[in-house]
């Protein structure tokens, strides 16, 4: 049974459309990489697994149990966690405060007088998988933008998911911060956390996925094999166009930039 099983999702904004029947599963310790042009409805897809936001029609499973009607905290309490594309740290908190509060986002874990011992435990290892520990201490308004993206898993982590929902963490890092955010995303997926992460910077996307998943206009194009969905007619007309023989040379599809950068 897969763990994450999208049917038949649909979900439209007035005239936008950004789902139409899109189905998907991810099994536990699969990564899935989602990929598709500028205003594809990715991330509104994310928002839709997440309980962020609730589709007009189609359902959602976890576990093989219906969680469609559940909303984000219950769906955190059941094991799924997401970053955002924009990391947005609280700035005067350190940055194990902020792993913190991931951990206490985790309901079953929360308690009145505050978050209990295994809280700040989860909190600490997600800065040491995420390689934080040496700023553990620094206000998270000062790091620099690989730390923030680290402190947006490590965030996400601490809440200790099944299912981690990666938005666009690898935009905007150098060639040499790049695979450490790759080799983070396959510790995780190897360690058996269920990942499924949208990126625009392909060949990062390319070291870890197991699978890949094209959305455009709001349909799926194609899903499978990575290799095979990059070169799919339709992915190269509708998102990749004539950069895909240069792709797995490190090479990006044009896109409107859309993380942030330094
Ligand atoms: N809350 C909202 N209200 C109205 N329109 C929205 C809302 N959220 C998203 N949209 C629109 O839905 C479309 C899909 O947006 P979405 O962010 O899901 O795309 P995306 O594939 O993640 O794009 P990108 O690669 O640029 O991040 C866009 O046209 C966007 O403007």
């Amino acid at each position: 049974m897969p763990l994450l099983e999208v049917s038949g999702v649909a979900k439209r904004f007035g005239r936008v459309v950004t789902a139409r029947d899109v189905s998907f599963e991810v099994s536990a310790g699969e990564a899935l990489g989602l990929v598709g042009p500028n205003g594809a409805g990715k991330t509104t897809l994310l928002d839709i697994v997440a309980g962020t936001q609730r589709a007009d029609a189609g359902t959602v499973a976890l576990d093989g149990r219906d969680i469609t009607r559940l909303g984000a905290a219950a769906r955190a309490d059941r094991g799924i966690a997401r970053s955002y594309q924009v990391p947005r740290p609280f700035g005067g908190l350190t940055v194990y405060e902020n792993a913190l509060v991931g951990a206490s986002f985790a309901g079953r874990r929360h308690t009145r007088t505050g978050p209990p011992r295994d809280a700040r435990a989860q909190a600490w290892h997600a800065l040491e998988v995420t390689g934080l520990t040496g700023v553990a201490n620094t206000p998270s308004g000062s790091l620099r933008l690989l730390d923030r993206k680290r402190l947006e898993v490590a965030r996400a982590l601490a809440a200790g998911p099944r299912l981690l929902l990666l938005d666009e963490i690898a935009g905007g890092l150098t060639d040499r911060e790049l695979p450490q955010v790759v080799d983070l995303v396959r510790r995780l997926r190897d360690d058996g956390v269920a990942v499924v992460w949208i990126e625009h910077v392909l060949h990062a996307l390319l070291g870890v996925v197991d699978r890949l998943m094209c959305l455009a206009g709001g349909e799926v194009i194609a899903q499978g094999d990575p290799h095979e969905v990059i070169r799919s007619p339709q992915v190269v007309e509708v998102y990749l166009g004539s950069t895909v023989d240069a792709v797995d040379a490190g090479s990006e599809p044009a896109t409107e930039p859309t993380g942030e950068t330094a």
